[in-house]
C-alpha cells in the first residue's frame, strides 16, 4: 500500500483514483460482445460462453431439476445462515416501503406519489471467480418486496455448465425460476436487448467486474435503466489510536480479496496504527487462499496519515467510498459528519463483511466515487415513483388563471388553452363532464 502523509488538499482529488480502468480499453472488448448479442442472440451467447467461461451450453436457462436438486447439495449450517442473513436483509427492506402520499395543495386541487413496481427485471449475480449467492438475496428480496412481475436473474456457470448451487437454493427460496447460464458483459446485452430465449427487461441490476459494470453502463445509454454502476470493491477504514489493527487489516483484506482491481484505503490519525496495520495485513495476507489476488488489490491501494481528524473527514467526503468503516472511539460523531458513502459501518465491532452477508443492509452498492451522487440498491431501486394529480372544476377556477399567466408567458398557446377551454365551460354552467 502507498504511504501518504499529510497530504495537501491540492493533491486530494489524485488521491480519489481507483485503479486504472481504461474506458477506451473496455469500451474496445465489451462493444462488440454487445453488438453479437444483439445481432445474433442465443447463438453469440453460446460462442461467448465457450469463449470466456470455456463451457458449451445446452440449455441457456436453469431446468427445473436443477433448480429442485440444488437445495440437497446446501449444508444445514449454511441454509441456517442464509436464513438468519435473508430475515434480516426482508426486515430491513420491508421497512423500506413507502405508503402513497396525498397532498391537496389547494382546494380541489390533489396530488399524489405512488411507488409503482419496474415491471421486468434483470439481477446479475457475480460468478467469475467466486460465486456470490449473497447477491442474489440482496438483488430478489427487494425485487420481491418491490412487487416486479417477471425476474431473471443471470450468473455465469462453472466449466460443467452449472450455476452454483447456492446461487440456485436462494433463487428457489425467493421463487425466482428463470436463471439464465451466462456471465459477463454478454449476459447484460441479452437482459438489455432481448434474444430468442432471454426476455428483454426494463432495469438492470447487481454488482460485476469492470466488464459488467461498463456493459451495463453500455446499455443504459441505449434501452433499458440500470441500478448504478457498482464495481470492483473498495473500502475505506478511518482507524484513530483506539482501533484494533488486527480488525482493521481484516477488514481491508475482506475487500482487497474481491478481485486485483479493488481497492482498499487505510486513513489514520496514529503514527503507530500506520505500522502496526501493515504487519497485521503482511501477517494476515499470507494466510489467504485468495492471496495473489489479494496482494495485486494492495498495489492499488493507499495508507494516508492525516494528524486532524475533520480534515481527514473531508478527504473521506472526496473520496465518496462504497463502504466506510469508522474504526474511532467517538465513530457515531464522525458518521454524523459522512456526505458520500455507500454504506457506513460504525465502531470496532462492525465489519465491513456484516453489511455483505447479513445485518440487512444492501451490498450492491456504488463504486468507484459514485457514491458522491447515488446510493446503493433499494426498494426505491425497484419502483417508480408515479405522481397523479386530480383537480376539480372549482379547483381548476383557482389554479387556472396561475397556469394561463405562465404558459402565456412562456408563449406557449396550447398549454393556455387547455385551461382557458375549460374556464369557459366552467362560467357557461355546461361542464356536466
Ligand atoms: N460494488 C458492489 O456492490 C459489488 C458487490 C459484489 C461484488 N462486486 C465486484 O464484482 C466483481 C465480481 O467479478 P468476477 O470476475 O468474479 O465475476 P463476474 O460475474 O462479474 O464476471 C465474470 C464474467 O466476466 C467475463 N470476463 C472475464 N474476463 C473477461 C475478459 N477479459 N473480457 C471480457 N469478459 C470477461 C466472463 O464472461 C465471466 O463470465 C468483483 O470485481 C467484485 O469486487 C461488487
Ligand atoms: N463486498 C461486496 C460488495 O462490494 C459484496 C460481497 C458479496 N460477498 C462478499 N462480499
Ligand atoms: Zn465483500
Amino acid at each position: 500500500m502507498q504511504l501518504i502523509y499529510e497530504p495537501p488538499r491540492k493533491q486530494w482529488l489524485e488521491l480519489t483514483s481507483r485503479p486504472a480502468q481504461d474506458p477506451a480499453r473496455l469500451e474496445k472488448v465489451v462493444k462488440p460482445i454487445l453488438e453479437k448479442v444483439k445481432r445474433n442472440g442465443d447463438m453469440a451467447l453460446r460462442k461467448f460462453a465457450l469463449e470466456y467461461d470455456h463451457v458449451e451450453l445446452d440449455d441457456l436457462f436453469v431446468t427445473e431439476e436443477e433448480l429442485l436438486a440444488s437445495a440437497d447439495q446446501v449444508g444445514e449450517e449454511l441454509k441456517a445462515a442464509i436464513h438468519v442473513a435473508k430475515e434480516n436483509i426482508e426486515k430491513f427492506h420491508l421497512a423500506q416501503k413507502e405508503s402513497p402520499i396525498t397532498v391537496e395543495t389547494m382546494s380541489g386541487v390533489v396530488c399524489q406519489r405512488k411507488s409503482i413496481p419496474v415491471n421486468r427485471v434483470g439481477l446479475y449475480v457475480p460468478g467469475g471467480t467466486a460465486p456470490l449467492f449473497s447477491t442474489a438475496l440482496m438483488l430478489g428480496i427487494p425485487a420481491k418486496i418491490a412487487g416486479c412481475k417477471e425476474v431473471i436473474i443471470a450468473s455465469p456457470t462453472d466449466s460443467m455448465g452449472q450455476v452454483n448451487a447456492t446461487v440456485l437454493y436462494v433463487a428457489h427460496l425467493l421463487g425466482i425460476k428463470k436463471i439464465l447460464k451466462i456471465g459477463g458483459a454478454q449476459a447484460i446485452a441479452a437482459m438489455a436487448y432481448g434474444t430468442e430465449s432471454v426476455p428483454k427487461v426494463d432495469k438492470i441490476f447487481g454488482p460485476g467486474n469492470q466488464y459488467v459494470t461498463a456493459a451495463k453502463q453500455m446499455v443504459s445509454r441505449d434501452t433499458v435503466a440500470i441500478d448504478m454502476p457498482a464495481g470492483p470493491s473498495e473500502v475505506l477504514v478511518f482507524a484513530d489510536k483506539h482501533a484494533e489493527p488486527s480488525f482493521v487489516a481484516a477488514d481491508l483484506l475482506s475487500q482487497a480479496e474481491h478481485g486485483a482491481d479493488s481497492q482498499v484505503i487505510l486513513v489514520t490519525s496514529s503514527k503507530r496504527m500506520v505500522d502496526s496495520v501493515a504487519q497485521e495485513v503482511e501477517r494476515q495476507l499470507a494466510t489467504l487462499p485468495r492471496k495473489a489476488m489479494a496482494a495485486k488489490a494492495l498495489e492499488n491501494s493507499r495508507t494516508i496519515y492525516f494528524e486532524d481528524k475533520i480534515t481527514a473527514m473531508d478527504y473521506i467526503n472526496m473520496y465518496g467510498p462504497e463502504h466506510l468503516i469508522l474504526a474511532l472511539k467517538d465513530a457515531d460523531k464522525y458518521a454524523e459528519m459522512v456526505e458520500n458513502a455507500g454504506s457506513v459501518f460504525i465502531g470496532n465491532y462492525t465489519p465491513e463483511s456484516a453489511g455483505d452477508y447479513a445485518s440487512g443492509t444492501n451490498h450492491t452498492l456504488p463504486t468507484n466515487g459514485w457514491a458522491r451522487a447515488m446510493a446503493g440498491v433499494s426498494v426505491d431501486s425497484f419502483v417508480k415513483k408515479v405522481t397523479f394529480q386530480k383537480i376539480t372544476p372549482a379547483g381548476l377556477q383557482l389554479l387556472g388563471p396561475s397556469i394561463e399567466a405562465m404558459a402565456a408567458a412562456e408563449k406557449l398557446d396550447a398549454h393556455k388553452m387547455a385551461v382557458t377551454l375549460r374556464l369557459q365551460k366552467i362560467k357557461e354552467g355546461t361542464n356536466e363532464l
